[in-house]
């Protein structure tokens, strides 16, 4: 048996409409809040937007207990509207233009963007990245690191957090600016390049950044089960119909909201590290953010469950698989 006290998502995308009907429950079951990206078509760029956007994500979890943590799409916002909306928001998330699913409209010159930088410092308010270049698909995420140096050093009071990091190199950074902080993604300490295109291709994989080599796996991981603590679960679960996902141009996004916390419990157990669970998943992100989620216990025996071939219309990780672990009781 394993307790798990308020459990974080630090990176969902839940999208809206049918989609978000289908997947809200399932993270709102398991997680007590989690952190909401901002892509959607179009992003959500207003506290008018976002106010809405909170609204429907409220009603798709009822019954559940679960806060959804809101993210503003980087713009160039004055000061009176980061102000109106910071009590709304955990923070303000950075894309680069066209660097991944439902990103255009984002950041095209990186060097423009200090000033609204300087305003997030100064309203404490936090900086969410995802840190790729336009450049060769297994050097994005390297070719971004002087960025979040850069960001790390001129602006020391600012809370830089990189999303879904994927390489030995991004976790290396951590320690050099106590201003970084990190998600890393399950799917990331599970599968390397190989899983996705090694074999048969395999779209349900398929995500960005895409998954590296297993050096970067093996950093990461060991990273996440000695717990760094400045490095936090967000899951990145991505839903794409199975249309978009089975097709010539996949879209990238992988759906692990469905199994994270049984996959999880099994990957930390493998690795005789059950007792950094808790961190990893909750205090961590606690800490770095000045949370204080709802109060919600979720326990998970080691009783055999099979992963369902689909939740609507988006196969899941690990679909059709037997885990090890299964949630019994949330209070
Ligand atoms: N990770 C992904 O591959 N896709 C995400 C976007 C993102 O987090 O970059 C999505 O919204 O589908
Ligand atoms: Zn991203
Ligand atoms: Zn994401």
């Amino acid at each position: 048996m394993l307790t798990l006290e308020a459990p974080l998502d630090m990176h969902l995308h839940l999208r809206e409409g049918a989609m978000l009907q289908v997947v809200a429950p399932l993270s709102a079951q398991a997680f007590a809040g989690a952190v909401i990206m901002p892509n959607l078509v179009p992003p959500v760029d207003s506290l008018e937007r976002l106010t809405t956007y909170r609204e429907a994500i409220e009603a798709a979890v009822v019954p559940h207990r679960f806060r959804p943590l809101m993210t503003l799409f980087f713009r160039a916002y004055d000061r009176a509207t980061l102000e109106a909306a910071r009590p709304a928001i955990i923070g303000v998330k950075l894309y680069p233009d066209g660097v991944t699913t439902n990103s255009s409209g984002g950041v095209s010159d990186l060097a423009r963007v200090e000033a609204t930088l300087a305003l997030l410092e100064e309203l404490g308010i936090p900086l969410l990245v995802h840190g790729e270049s336009h450049g060769f698909v297994l050097d994005r995420e390297t070719e971004f690191l002087p960025f979040y140096a850069h960001w790390a050093q001129r602006f020391p009071r600012l809370t830089i957090v990189m999303e879904h990091i994927t390489t030995a190199g991004a976790l290396a950074l951590l320690d050099e600016y106590p201003n970084l902080a990190a998600t890393v993604t399950l799917h990331h300490l599970l599968i390397t390049l190989d899983d996705v295109a090694g074999g048969l291709l395999a779209p349900h994989l398929f995500c960005k950044p895409i998954a590296k080599r297993p050096e970067d796996r093996a950093a990461l991981l060991a990273a996440a089960l000695r717990t760094h603590p400045r490095l936090m679960f967000g899951s990145d679960s991505a839903p794409h119909p199975i249309h978009r996902k089975e097709a010539a141009g996949c879209a990238a996004g992988v759906f692990t909201a469905p199994v994270i916390l049984p996959m999880l419990a099994d990957l930390f157990e493998r690795h005789e590290a059950l007792d950094q669970l808790q961190a990893f998943v909750s205090d961590n992100a606690r800490r770095i953010y000045g949370l204080e989620p709802p109060t919600k216990q979720v326990r998970l025996a080691r009783e055999a469950w099979q992963v369902p071939e689909r939740y609507g219309d988006v196969v899941p990780f690990a679909a059709g698989e037997t885990l090890n672990w299964q949630i019994v009781e949330v209070r």
